[in-house]
């Protein structure tokens, strides 16, 4: 069974896109050494404000006073699963969003259990790629290293049951990004295959969907405004570039500078 998905409400994104960028949530992000910099540029890009807080010692306290946190396993190892515990434990205690970002779980056994353990934390926003959403579910592995070989309406089913189960919204990324919550499925088609050919462009959005979920109440209007923002951010970096390397900075550029009111015109009827 395939679950319909509505349209997503570009015209509240929009708002809550202005809204993001006049709280400039602070995001505390645990998150993997390839993607570091450019998470940080990308927030900052974006409206947010963001700190990589690391050593276990200091994680717990800074998750605390965090607007949101961000946790992403790419490069997971046991001090960083230890500061991941803390900052996770603390969130929890303080009320602080957090999301999960599972890159590559599925492939790798040591990485899928540590993320099945920390949803017993209740993060408010998983998003991962359609290979990482099927595994955390408790489907077959099918993905590649830290890239998907599903498609994301593959993983729709697997979102809805991993919703269920642990109270989140579901981002699942790919040619049309999905917001999956335990009642309904919203769907962003756009941006542009040029995402996969830069690395960190998914766990950067999802410091962005942190951010989205620092502004206030955990709102789908502002996760979608974030998934929208970096499609579109996208396409017009697809225009104004002519590789890997300059379409890196021009989406960087195309972040800082598109208006909230974009969103609503590229993706309203
Ligand atoms: N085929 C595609 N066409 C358009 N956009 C895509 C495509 N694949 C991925 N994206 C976009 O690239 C970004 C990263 O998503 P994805 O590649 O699924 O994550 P990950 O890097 O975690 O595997 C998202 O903004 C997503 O919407
Ligand atoms: C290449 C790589 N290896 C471990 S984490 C990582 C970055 C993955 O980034 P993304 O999932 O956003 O493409
Ligand atoms: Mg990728």
């Amino acid at each position: 069974m395939t679950l319909p998905a509505q349209a997503f409400d570009a015209r509240a994104a929009a708002t809550a896109l202005a809204e993001l960028r006049a709280i400039a949530p602070l995001v505390h992000c645990l998150t993997n050494q390839v993607v570091s910099n450019f998470t940080a540029n990308v927030l900052l890009a974006a409206g947010a404000a963001p700190a990589m807080v690391v050593a276990e010692e200091e994680a717990g306290d800074f998750a605390a006073l965090a607007s949101a946190l961000l946790v992403n396993v790419g490069t997971l190892d046991r001090p960083q699963a230890a500061a991941m515990r803390a900052a996770v434990g603390a969130a929890s205690t303080a009320g602080t969003p957090w999301v999960l970002d599972p890159v590559a779980v599925g492939a790798l056994a040591w990485r899928t259990a540590f993320c099945r353990e920390l949803l017993a934390f209740s993060p408010a926003v998983i998003r991962g790629n359609a290979s990482e959403i099927i595994a955390l579910a408790g489907g077959a592995g099918t993905g590649r290293g830290v890239d998907s070989t599903a498609q994301s309406d593959a993983a729709l089913e697997a979102a809805r049951a991993l919703a269920r189960q642990c109270g989140a919204l579901v981002v699942v990324t790919g040619a049309t990004d999905y917001l999956v919550d335990a009642q309904s499925a919203r769907g962003i088609a756009g941006g542009t295959p040029r995402l996969q050919q830069v690395t960190g462009t998914g766990c950067a959005l999802s410091a962005l969907v942190a951010a989205a979920c620092g502004c206030g109440a955990v709102r789908l209007d502002a996760v979608a405004a974030v998934c929208a923002l970096m499609k579109l951010a996208g396409e017009r970096a697809a225009l104004a570039s002519r590789g890997p390397g300059s379409f890196a900075v021009a989406l960087l550029d195309e972040l800082g500078t598109l208006a909230s009111a974009d969103l609503a015109e590229r993706w309203c009827a």
